[in-house]
């Protein structure tokens, strides 16, 4: 298809004799935002590590048709760290692919609405190390926006941000997918929320339990996902029996 921009087929991983991945195989489209949910140890950041090429050594193949902006688990983050929320974002600029010059006004410029973008503009000369949970998450997606993403790929964002934060995070996500035209790939345990947001819920216990729209994937298939983690279970079929007034 035209439109994808990650395909990914096959893939395992193992460390030793203990499988971490085993034959997982999907694909993402522009415009499409698809949600990994899964219990402790399945394997999801190890998959992300894999498509973001942090793992050495894995079998199958993942093709990346455009450029990754990553928002990675719990971002190093140091309080006094002297550094300002502009100069902060302004470090996506820079990279394999970013700019090797000295800084023009332009980019500064390119800097302050990205910082628009995500809503923390007025927050562009304060200390990086200052800003709330939920403010600083937005600076993170700020700096991943900088190289103008194909595909983001978030792990776990939703890390120390209250109800109401993450509520509007997603939905700023989800904006930016349709105006960019970007493909959105975001592991999260808030279950409530994957399923309200994301066109594409992917299950995923070593092996792929699940990969389906959000509105039709059954208790079933949940069950066969997070049998080793019941109190995931019932949450996720609590919620799909409310989603479905069953
Ligand atoms: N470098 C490593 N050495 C040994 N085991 C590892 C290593 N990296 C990951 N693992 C193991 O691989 C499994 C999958 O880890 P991974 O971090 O991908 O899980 P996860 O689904 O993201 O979990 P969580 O929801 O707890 O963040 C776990 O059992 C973990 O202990």
């Amino acid at each position: 298809m035209e439109n994808k921009i990650l395909s990914v087929e096959n893939l395992s991983y193992r460390i030793g004799s203990h499988w971490i991945l085993r034959d997982v195989s999907f694909s993402i489209s522009r415009k499409e935002f698809v949600g990994i949910i899964g219990p402790n140890g399945a394997g999801k950041t190890t998959l992300i590590k894999a498509i973001v090429g942090d793992l050495e050594v894995y079998s199958g193949k993942i093709v990346v048709s455009g450029k990754i902006g990553y928002l990675s688990q719990n971002p190093d983050r140091k309080r006094d760290f002297p550094i300002k929320v502009r100069e902060v974002a302004a470090m996506g600029l820079y990279g394999d692919r970013g700019i090797l010059r000295p800084f023009r006004k332009s980019d500064w410029i390119r800097v302050d609405d990205l910082l628009r973008t995500v809503g923390i503009l007025d927050l562009r000369d304060r200390k990086a190390g200052t800003l709330s949970g939920g403010e600083y998450q937005r600076l993170m997606l700020a700096r991943a926006l900088a190289s103008d993403p194909d595909l983001l790929i978030l792990d776990e964002p939703e890390a120390g941000v209250d109800e109401m934060g993450k509520a509007s995070f997603y939905r700023l996500l989800e904006s930016l997918k349709n105006e960019k035209s970007i493909g959105i790939l975001m592991v999260s345990h808030d279950i409530g929320m994957v399923f309200d947001a994301c066109d594409t819920v992917m299950c995923i216990n070593k092996t792929l339990h699940c990969y389906n729209d959000a509105d039709s994937i059954t208790p079933e298939e949940l069950q066969s996902a997070f049998s080793s983690d019941l109190d995931f279970f019932i949450r996720s079929r609590d919620h799909f029996e409310r989603e479905h007034h069953l």
